[in-house]
């Protein structure tokens, strides 16, 4: 498959400058650098949880397949309910549900029928049980003025037609999917491939797990934290681990993330710290760009594909790798695994307190949302926004977005939040 350059992608889009993008620019970018990955595969229903439909899935039967009664009640001709009087009518037989009741029903008279049973020829209204008054000799009453032709009955197909799209190619399969798949009788679907990404994380000062702690050093968490972010979107991940900056050691991790993986997500390193190995390395190896994004936290980033992967090069800092991530990783990634495009969800909220925000960068500030005394959403932020503040993120249900061209954000003012629910 032949990919746009870094070069050609940047001469397409207006006023592009890697030391000053906007996040709508990064946006930009990295969906003309990426492109769903081929390949598909047929999985049961219960695995297809998070994967995404390769081919738009046609209904092969309708649902429901008959017209059908919504209540427990009695099925009588609608025509009937022209006059004011009550109808009286005679009950010829009883519908169950799961077979067609054999009769006919006369003029004058009803079906008791159960819901989901299969409506009698000729019979397309249900009162339901606790309406229909029984007299002594059998006979039902339908109240008048309640019921309009039709009501209480279910049409066949209404949920689904035989011959329509039931669901298109690129739908992420949830759990109301699921249900939808198995009620059409389907019991094996074509999915994409699982998208395969590798992550490590770079640092001479970085410690794994295990390792006892020393001065200047400082745990890995932005394996831990990717992990979780990777499997929650369905990806499969590779965990190469921590790589010093060593030239050797880098070179061996890129070269291995590449031929085993769609796209390699590494951080640390693509600031304009001393020790620039990560950079050099990236440079060396592929089609790389260094960036400098308007924007707060996150400012550098690196991207760019080393062999055919696509690499996402995030700053080290714990709580920018996780915005980079949300605020372009996702989409890119979810581009890739061919998830139609959908706009991250903004919910509104009334900011509880000020915000200091320039114009000209968007800034992701924690935020914490909930319900006011007026039943109002509202939200507050986390208090230290620093981007090494990783319990804040654990605080947070979501991020408050404030825009490129926004200002300062008084008590009151409505702001949008990215919440976490259905993100990570
Ligand atoms: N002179 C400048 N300095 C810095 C700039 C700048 O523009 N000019 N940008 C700052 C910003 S913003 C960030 S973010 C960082 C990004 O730097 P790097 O990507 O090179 O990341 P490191 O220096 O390796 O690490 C930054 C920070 O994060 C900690 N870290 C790194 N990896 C992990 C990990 N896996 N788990 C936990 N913590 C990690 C690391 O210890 C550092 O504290 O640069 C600023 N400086
Ligand atoms: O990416 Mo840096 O964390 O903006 O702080």
């Amino acid at each position: 498959m032949s990919h746009k350059t870094i070069a050609e992608i940047a001469a397409q889009l207006q006023g592009y400058d890697p030391q000053a993008l906007s996040a709508d620019a990064v946006g930009a970018f990295l969906a003309q650098l990426v492109a769903p990955v081929a390949g598909t595969e047929s999985v049961g229903v219960f695995g297809a949880l998070g994967r995404v439909l390769a081919a738009d899935l046609v209904s092969p039967i309708s649902v429901p397949p008959h017209d059908n009664s919504a209540m427990d009640g009695y099925a009588f001709d609608g025509a009937l309910l022209a006059g004011d009087a009550p109808l009286q009518l005679e009950v010829a037989g009883t519908a169950l549900a799961g077979k067609a009741w054999p009769g006919s029903a006369g003029p004058g008279q009803c079906v008791k029928i159960m819901t989901g049973a299969i409506m009698p020829a000729g019979l397309d209204t249900v009162v339901p049980q606790e309406f229909a008054k029984v007299a002594d000799d059998g006979r039902i009453a339908v109240p008048a003025g309640l019921l309009k032709r039709g009501d209480n009955r279910r049409l066949k197909g209404e949920d689904l037609m035989q011959g329509h799209p039931a669901l298109l190619a690129g739908e992420r399969l949830g759990p109301a999917a699921l249900g939808l798949v198995a009620s059409l009788g389907i019991a094996q679907v074509q999915v994409r491939r699982r998208l395969k990404v590798a992550y490590f994380s770079t640092g001479d000062e970085i410690l794994s797990l295990g390792e006892p702690p020393r001065e200047g050093a400082v745990y890995d968490s932005n394996r831990y934290t990717v992990h979780g972010l990777l499997t929650r979107l369905g990806c499969e991940v590779i965990d190469l681990g921590v790589v010093r900056d060593q030239p050797d050691l880098l070179e061996a991790a890129f070269r291995d993330a590449a031929t085993r993986a769609d796209a390699i997500i590494t951080s640390g390193g693509v600031s304009v710290g001393e020790a620039d190995f990560t950079k050099a390395m990236m440079k060396k190896l592929g089609d790389v760009a260094f960036w400098r994004i308007a924007m707060r936290p996150g400012r550098p980033m690196a991207v760019g594909r080393i062999g055919s992967s696509v690499l996402f090069g995030l700053p080290g800092n714990p709580v920018a790798v996780m915005v980079t991530f949300l605020a372009f990783v996702r989409p890119a990634l979810l581009r890739m695994m061919g998830a139609r495009a959908s706009e991250s969800f903004l919910l509104k909220a009334h900011s509880a307190e000020t915000m200091r925000k320039k114009p000209g960068r968007t800034e992701y500030q924690r935020g914490i949302v909930s319900r006011a005394a007026d039943g109002t959403l509202q939200v507050r932020t986390t208090g230290n926004q620093g981007s090494g503040v990783l319990s804040s993120m654990v605080q947070a249900n979501g991020l408050i977005v404030l825009h490129h061209a926004q200002g300062d954000v008084a008590p009151g003012d409505e702001v949008d939040v990215m919440m976490f629910d259905g993100a990570i």
